[in-house]
């Protein structure tokens, strides 16, 4: 398999509305989102942009917040209060092939295959069989890799 670019990285956070005060305002980046929910997945999605100062193609930081007490990052808020890295993910070609892939290489793949927040087919690596990185496999959006 060879992996994609970093599409980009899961940040949990206890408050969605500071976060996104804290990127815009602190960090001035670029808020290219509305804070919107996916019930799928119990997470609140808001994704932020870092582009290159000479043009180029930013990566995001996706800040997640939980919906429930049952959404999976609810849990990890509870152990990092003050929010933190979540997930890390990378972009394939195909989806079907790299699930296939990862699976033939022993590593734990957490539920079904699912569409990410990019509208895209995902699924997620257990952090245990990742040197202790929760990884999101991500199929590349068809119209390019920015959206
Ligand atoms: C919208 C979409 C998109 O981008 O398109 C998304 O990203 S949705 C993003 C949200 N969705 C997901 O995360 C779906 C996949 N995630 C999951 O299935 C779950 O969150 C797990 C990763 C299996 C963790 O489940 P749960 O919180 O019940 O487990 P747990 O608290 O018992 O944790 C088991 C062990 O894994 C560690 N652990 C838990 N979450 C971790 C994380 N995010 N990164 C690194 N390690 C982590 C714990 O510290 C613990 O280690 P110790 O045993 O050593 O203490
Ligand atoms: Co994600």
């Amino acid at each position: 398999m060879k992996l994609g670019r970093m599409n980009h990285l899961g940040y949990a956070v206890p408050d969605m509305d500071t976060a996104i005060a804290h990127y815009r305002d602190v960090m001035g980046a670029e808020v290219i989102t509305e804070p919107f929910d996916l019930p799928e997945q119990g997470v609140k999605v808001c994704f932020v942009n870092t582009p290159g100062h000479d043009g180029t193609e930013g990566t995001q930081v996706e800040l997640l917040s939980p919906l429930d007490e049952n959404s999976p990052v609810a849990g990890f808020i509870a152990k990092n209060p003050l929010g933190g890295q979540h997930h890390v993910c990378f972009e394939v070609p195909d989806i079907g092939a790299a699930r296939e892939y990862f699976e033939g290489v022993g590593k734990r793949i957490l539920g079904p295959t699912r569409i990410g927040a990019h509208g895209t087919p995902i699924f997620f690596v257990h952090p245990k069989d990742m040197l202790g990185m929760l990884t999101e496999i991500m199929e590349t959006p068809k119209n390019g890799p920015a959206h």
